[in-house]
């Protein structure tokens, strides 16, 4: 995309040896590296890069000052003419500056690569500390990030040169300029010719609004509710409102999100809630963050290292850390990514799954990932990572999902599925398989059918039911459980108990939001109990992060842990988290684990997220939604409420009658799943030509994450609401044994068994068939006829070839009624009857005293 210059390095590396000063070696002035957005003078650390070709010193702010009227630019009212002279300014100012932006990035891979050559960044699991999985960034995230960092870089220089202030970037910036949408990678659309008209959705989440092709698609910016909030257009928010810094996040974490304890329980909903939280966030959701030099892990607690750095600042007298002296946390901040439009505007955060719920993380978020975990046969998905345990996830075998395996059992191996993070912890992987293993039994049961479907048409389908059925488990248990039905009413979110839902709206965009991801979709972590319970013991977290080995357990496994999940409580939605989390995130060696709640916040930062108080104002949530105790003591620690971290204030409030979160987060995510739904031309419950049938779609209304459990493990009762751990009149416990199916006759195709014969009228007598043509079934699926007619009586002497000819009539009547779907009803059919009792021949019939029944 970039034509950079290559520029050849020579480093040097020593640390105990003193190094000169790096010169350039055309002037002999000693030489500076650029960072390549705060164009703050990087310290060169220890390693010394000498460009054969020199960085031209050009400073393009200065230079090309003079000659434009800044002015034009704080006007927000501009005729065309003005807006034609402020577009030839932007881009005289892009192509002046193009090159140095485009080298300042060069120096930063630099940099990264001298930082990897040197043995700091690694590859692999060991130096990830408080990240794992969640850093293994796609290689198609790092090619769009070069265009992010020369958006980010020339719009943040354009603000300056212009005197833009923060508030007025998108507002003047956001206009195309032809140099910069040719490097932008959301400029060229797929065709969707094909998707406009199938009854599946792209692997991709592409086409699926025919209007904004991109829209929900994987790899494409995570929308905003607010316009960012960054300190200097780009860097992370750390100054507060009436400046000085803002308290360190880990500080608000050891502070304010305490560890829970046992009477923070919730009061009703079980582990699952959680779980399955975390399972549905992998499907719409997955940031992109920095790596360095080949897609190794920067550790950013090396000094200097710019840009893609955000360490987590430990205070020395830590609670818990201060006994390892450890003073810093790894942290990397997301890459940035072009805006949707290819404008310049602020800093834009990329999602490299489908927006979507698609059920991605079972199937992945491009072609490339679902052919690598398709067999190709019969529709199914690749399994066997045990030949001792059936059906488990595919084995892992280059390894690269990033987990921990033991180095005394061979046989353990990461697992692979759609999305990369899913070993982050067995009860997730547990969620996976068990999914996976629902396409596979609803793969087999569509093949059973004998259709004669290929393997694609039996892949697509099983797809397509098991991501209705995600979307149905969401909207109808998971949501409700979390939301209550003020909120699920008031936003439109109760699925209905029949017919198609007619809200479809090719205007609203399904995209992420950037408050949604970094905050509110995180309360689950408050959710997070310090233990998974497994039969009659339990694994504290810190045990299992990243450890397949509870999976491969032949006396458990999945089923174990999945009844572990059903039969204990989540922890309540408040400022607490568990220790688990806050101390022992990926931990490998006691001290050095990371904190998620600090990490939360710190991402939110990072992401330039606007403080609390302000998406509580635009979610026009009322004051005093916090116990004053909290409230207080969330003021202890800011400055002001003015600077508030919207995961902090948001996770601790008080929740909304009948639901588990507080307002502001239950705004923020009712608005998320409300655009979910009504911008998804493929949402479950729509009509239109790739809908289900009726009958289909109440298949899928009769659909429970119970049921799901219980086809495909071994557990034998469960909750029939497995979301709510206590049972009673309102939840039954509900044997497994022979719970419902999906009826797959709703899938059959052609003709349907005949219907009874009519009675005897007039000698003759009748039967229908239908033809069972709904989608996906071949159009022409039916041969022959969907009645037959027959004589029902027998005449002596009777003149058959006369019966004969009457019943070659009768059908042609009929036939001639026949519908083109195939379906003839028995009033058409009546009809045809009465109309021939006025022929000739039955009434001669009817005058033979002689019949015989
Ligand atoms: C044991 C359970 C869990 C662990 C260990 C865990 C860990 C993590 C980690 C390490 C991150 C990346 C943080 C960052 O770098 O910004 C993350 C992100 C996130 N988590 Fe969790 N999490 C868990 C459960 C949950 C649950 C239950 C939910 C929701 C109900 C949830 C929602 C999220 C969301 C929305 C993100 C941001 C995702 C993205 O856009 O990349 N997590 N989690
Ligand atoms: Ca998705």
């Amino acid at each position: 995309v970039v034509n950079l210059q290559a520029e050849e390095h020579i480093v040097l590396l020593d640390p105990t040896i003193e190094q000169p000063e790096p010169q350039d070696p055309i002037t002999k002035q000693p030489m500076q590296i650029l960072d390549p957005i705060a164009k703050q003078p990087i310290e060169p650390v220890d390693v010394i890069t000498q460009p054969k070709q020199p960085i031209e010193p050009v400073d393009v702010i200065t230079q090309p000052n003079d000659n434009f009227d800044k002015t034009l630019f704080q006007q927000v009212e501009v005729t065309p003419e003005v807006q034609a002279k402020k577009d030839a300014i932007l881009e005289s100012i892009v192509s002046a500056s193009l090159s140095t932006i485009e080298r300042n990035i060069q120096a930063a891979d630099d940099l990264d690569k001298a930082f990897f050559d040197k043995g700091i960044d690694k590859i692999g699991v060991s130096s990830t500390d408080a990240f794992g999985p969640h850093l293994l960034t796609s290689p198609q995230a790092i090619k769009i990030a070069i265009s992010g960092k020369i958006f980010t870089g020339i719009s943040k220089l354009a603000a300056e040169i212009l005197n833009i202030s923060e508030q007025n970037i998108e507002r003047q910036l956001s206009r195309p300029v032809p140099i910069l949408t040719e490097l932008c990678n959301f400029s060229f659309l797929p065709d969707c010719t094909l998707a406009a008209t199938s009854r599946y959705r792209t692997i991709d989440g592409s086409c699926n609004n025919l209007n904004n092709r991109l829209w929900g698609r994987s790899f494409t910016p995570f929308e905003r509710m607010m316009p960012a909030l960054y300190d200097s257009f780009d860097q992370p928010r750390q100054t507060s409102v009436f400046n000085g810094p803002l308290p360190l996040a880990r500080t608000i974490s050891s502070q304010f999100h305490a560890q829970s304890v046992l009477g923070d329980l919730m009061p009703d909903l079980s582990h699952m809630s959680m779980e399955f939280g975390q399972f549905l966030s992998h499907d719409i959701q997955r940031n992109a963050l920095s790596t360095g030099y080949q897609g190794s892990n920067i550790d950013c607690c090396q000094p200097n290292r710019g840009d893609p750095c955000f360490p987590i600042e430990i205070p020395s007298d830590d609670p818990y850390y201060s006994q390892f002296n450890r003073t810093c946390m790894n942290f990397v901040r997301a890459l940035p990514t072009p805006n949707l439009d290819c404008t310049m505007g602020q800093r834009q955060q990329l999602n490299q799954n489908t927006h979507y719920i698609d059920g991605s993380q079972i199937y992945g978020s491009d072609v490339a990932t679902s052919n690598s975990l398709r067999t190709f046969v019969g529709g199914k998905l690749q399994t066997g990572a045990d030949p001792n345990i059936p059906n488990l996830l595919p084995k892992d075998l280059n390894n690269n999902a990033n987990c921990h395996l033991p180095s005394a059992n061979s046989n353990v191996k990461c697992f692979l599925a759609g999305d990369v993070r899913a070993n982050q912890q067995p009860a997730l992987i547990s969620l996976h398989t068990i999914f996976m293993r629902e396409h596979n039994r609803i793969a087999e049961g569509l093949s059973a059918l004998n259709n004669g479907w290929s393997d694609q048409i039996l892949f697509d389908e099983a797809r397509k039911i098991v991501g209705a059925i995600l979307q149905h488990i969401t909207y109808k248990e998971f949501l409700q459980a979390i939301l209550g039905d003020t909120i699920m009413i008031s936003y439109g979110l109760k699925p209905s108990t029949s017919g198609y839902f007619n809200g479809y709206a090719s205007s609203v965009n399904p995209a992420i939001k950037n408050e949604f991801s970094t905050a509110a979709f995180r309360f689950g972590h408050s959710m997070v109990h310090d233990s998974l319970k497994y039969s009659g013991t339990s694994h504290l977290f810190k045990d299992v992060f990243l450890k397949p080995d509870l999976v491969y357990d032949l006396s458990g496994g999945v089923d174990t842990i999945t009844k572990g999940l059903t039969d204990s409580y989540s922890q309540k939605v408040d400022e607490r988290l568990s220790h688990q989390l806050t101390r022992h995130l990926f931990e490998q060696q006691p001290g050095f684990g990371g904190d998620l709640a600090a990490i939360n916040i710190q991402r939110g930062r990072d992401h330039g997220i606007p403080f609390y108080m302000l998406l509580k104002t635009i979610c026009n949530v009322d004051d005093n939604v916090h116990s004053p105790t909290v409230w207080n003591a969330l003021n202890a620690l800011y400055q002001t409420e003015f600077d508030i971290d919207l995961f902090s204030g948001g996770v601790s409030e008080n929740s909304v009658a009948g639901g588990k979160v507080g307002p502001t987060f239950a705004c923020i995510i009712a608005k998320q799943f409300q655009a979910l739904k009504k911008g998804d031309r493929y949402f479950y419950e729509n009509s239109g030509n790739q809908a289900f049938s009726p009958a289909q779609l109440d298949e899928i209304r009769k659909t429970t994450l119970s049921k799901v459990i219980c086809r495909n493990t071994g557990i034998t009762s469960i909750p029939s609401n497995s979301f709510v751990k206590d049972t009673g009149p309102s939840n039954p416990m509900m044997s497994c044994n022979g719970v419902s199916d999906i009826d797959y006759n709703q899938w059959k195709c052609g003709w349907s068994n005949w219907g009874p014969w009519t009675i005897c009228v007039n000698s003759i007598r009748f039967r229908l068939r239908t033809c069972r043509q709904q989608k996906p079934c071949d159009a022409n699926v039916c041969i022959g006829n969907a009645f037959q007619v027959q004589m029902c009586r027998t005449f002596i002497d009777a003149d058959t070839s006369k019966i004969e000819a009457l019943i070659q009539r009768f059908e042609s009547v009929l036939a001639g009624q026949h519908k083109n779907d195939g379906v003839v009803d028995i009033n058409t059919a009546q009809k045809a009857l009465q109309k021939l009792s006025s022929q000739d021949i039955i009434k001669k019939n009817e005058l033979d005293t002689n019949l015989v029944e």
